[in-house]
């Protein structure tokens, strides 16, 4: 059972997703009914969206140090590219973002090993090698949007699954706007940012963007990497 944490440190990571079956205490009906979806989607369509992914606690602990911390100045603006050709382009998206680390908040590691059982379900069932995720806090003022585009840099083919959680309020409705629109083979999908929904898709498939909103629009976006070939 090499992946099945120690039962105290389990207990305090675990808020009601695991993909481990041995933890009949925690989990009564031994359930990953949280990822075994995601994994069949992801398969099958390349994408994946979980409106009740996140616990709503958690959720509303997330957005608040996401905005406490935009507050204390904290979010920079984005850029986009990587590395020394990183440039801020506020003609393609026009969010803040912080990048999310471990230790920094109880909460941060709740998300992070949230994500960490996510990731080895996925290694598990697709043998995809993730290695590491990287995760930031991104804020879009009203108005704000990230034009249509693919998660993987030119050079650097590592970003294998991106996966975004948002932090918003539960009641937020379609005609707030700020839908991430993924482009489909069969036509384009319009994913609302409501709070503790999680959606995930292929990085080196899946075109997207993101639409203006009416309020300001809260998120962790990730991307899971795997090692370089
Ligand atoms: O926030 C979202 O819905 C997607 C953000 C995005 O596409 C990105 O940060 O690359
Ligand atoms: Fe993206």
């Amino acid at each position: 059972m090499a992946n099945t944490p120690r039962p105290s440190l389990h207990k305090s990571l675990c808020v009601g997703i695991c993909a481990t079956l041995e933890c009949p205490l925690l989990h009564p009906s031994g359930d990953s009914s949280l990822l075994a979806p995601i994994i069949d989607d992801l398969v099958t369509h390349g994408w994946s969206q979980q409106p009740v992914f996140l616990p709503q606690t958690l959720t509303a602990e997330l957005a608040q140090e996401c905005r406490t911390r935009n507050a204390a100045g904290e979010l920079a603006p984005a850029a986009i590219g990587r590395g020394g050709g990183q440039i801020v382009n506020e003609g393609i998206r026009n969010d803040h973002i912080l990048w999310l680390e471990a230790g920094q908040s109880a909460a941060g590691d709740q998300y992070l090993a949230l994500l960490d059982e996510l990731r080895q379900a996925l290694n598990r069932e697709l043998f995809l090698g993730l290695e590491e995720l990287e995760c930031h806090f991104a804020l879009y003022p009203p108005g704000g949007y990230y034009l249509r585009h693919l998660d993987r840099f030119r050079d650097d083919d590592c970003r294998t699954v991106t996966v975004v959680a948002y932090l918003n309020e539960a009641d937020w409705l379609p005609e707030h706007g700020g839908a991430l629109r993924l482009h489909l083979p069969d036509g384009p999908r319009d994913v609302v940012p409501m709070g503790g929904t999680l959606i995930c898709f292929m990085s080196d498939r899946i075109e997207h963007e993101v639409l203006p909103a009416t309020r300001p629009r809260l998120s962790l976006a990730g991307w899971f990497r795997r090692r370089p070939l």
